[in-house]
């Protein structure tokens, strides 16, 4: 079997692909899995770290409006579609699978071109530009949530299947005792995980920095604070000069990107993050109570939309970022660890939102497509 995978940009559409893959090649023999991203996306950090082949064709995003970059990008667009079916005629892949990401956009156009059987996968309830465009040339469509399907009436049902979001094994997996170990966490605290997504977030970060002052040295919360590879060293220098030596504070750890993150989860007692939807994903899977402070820029607001679906069923606390102070975020933070009956019941509710069996779903679905 062999498979070419895309997506990009961002973690939440590289993991996926990611375990899409892990999971087609355990199901699948002999299968060989080639990734297609770009040079300028985090996965070219990423995919080469799993150990997976990577080539990158050039591409860009178009703008959500009318504008002269948008006529370069279309230029762009018909170069990397056909650097993408010199790729696919090369490795002659039995199915092709995206993942979300402009990147995946000539990928799957290519391939559907080139007749190659494909399928996409949206983990968002709002999907993404390219997942919309090429729902007309895929043939299956794998949602995260099943609220996305009215984004695809013009779809055949039978393109359409409700799979939920794919997360890594290792977030199933992961022990808590070894992630409290492998982190440097201690075991007799509860821990707050806080990443604003796989980029970190900047509103975020602002307010961690208050909710430090509050909870240094705390002999009972302890804080794994993922502040993104761009801030991490602001974030240091700023605590410092507030007067935050977080090496000797005892309960803060900081880090710019944690590529262990499943241990991370596994330590968590209650999560402070965006509302990626493979983040959500993971908590959900997990059972991991979490307040969550959607992106406000996030194309059609859709981080808003994950993140009001596990609010609604009483797995999170929602602060919208224009409203995010610290103040507000010490305060919640205090009030569910406060309250063991609220957070059990939240990670109660939160676990039953939880869909681990999805990676593999999808990867049967992806086989099943090969052509005899
Ligand atoms: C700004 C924006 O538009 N973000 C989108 C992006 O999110 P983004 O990539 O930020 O977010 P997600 O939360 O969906 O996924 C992040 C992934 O990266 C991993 N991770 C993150 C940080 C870290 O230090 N280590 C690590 O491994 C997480 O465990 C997760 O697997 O794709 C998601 C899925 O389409 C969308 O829902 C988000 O709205």
């Amino acid at each position: 079997m062999r498979i070419i995978i895309s997506g990009g940009g961002t973690g939440g559409h590289i993991y996926p692909a990611v375990t899409i893959a892990r999971e087609a090649a355990k199901l699948a023999d002999n299968c060989e899995i080639l990734f297609v991203g770009t040079k300028h996306g985090l996965e070219a950090d990423i995919i080469p770290k799993e150990g997976f082949s990577f080539a990158t064709i050039e591409v860009r995003g178009l703008e959500r409006r009318l504008s002269w970059q948008n006529v370069r990008t279309l230029f762009t667009t018909v170069g990397s579609v056909w650097n993408s079916a010199q790729i696919i005629k090369n490795f002659r892949p039995d199915v092709v699978i995206g993942t979300g990401g402009y990147v995946c956009g000539p990928v799957l156009l290519a391939a559907s071109l080139l007749k190659i059987p494909t399928i996409i996968q949206e983990q968002n309830v709002i999907p993404g530009i390219t997942n919309k465009i090429l729902s007309r040339f895929v043939d299956k469509i794998a949602l995260g949530y099943q609220d996305a399907a009215v984004y695809f009436t013009k779809c055949r049902p039978e393109q359409i299947v409700v799979t939920g979001n794919p997360i890594r094994p290792e977030v199933m997996s992961a022990k808590r005792e070894e992630g409290l170990t492998e982190l440097g966490l201690a075991p007799d605290k509860l821990t707050v995980l806080v990443v604003g997504g796989s980029r970190g977030a900047r509103s975020i970060n602002k307010a961690m920095s208050g909710v430090y002052n509050y909870f240094s040295g705390n002999s009972q919360i302890q804080i794994l604070h993922v502040t993104g590879q761009s801030e991490y060293n602001s974030m240091v220098g700023n605590s410092k000069q507030s007067g935050i030596e977080l090496s000797s504070a005892g309960n803060i750890i900081i880090k710019p990107y944690l590529y262990n993150m499943p241990l991370a989860l596994a330590a968590a007692d209650l999560a402070i993050f965006r509302a990626g939807a493979v983040g959500l994903a993971e908590l959900t899977a997990r059972g991991i109570p979490a307040i969550l402070i959607p992106y406000p820029f996030a194309a059609e607001n859709h981080q808003e939309f994950n993140a009001r679906a596990l609010e609604k069923q009483g797995a999170a606390v929602v602060i919208i970022d224009k409203e995010l102070t610290d103040s507000k975020l010490i305060d919640t933070i205090k009030r569910l660890l406060g309250n063991p009956e609220v957070l059990s019941s939240m990670a109660k509710k939160s676990k039953e939102l939880g869909c681990p069996q999805a990676a593999e779903t999808i990867a049967r679905l992806a086989l099943s497509l090969k052509k005899p």
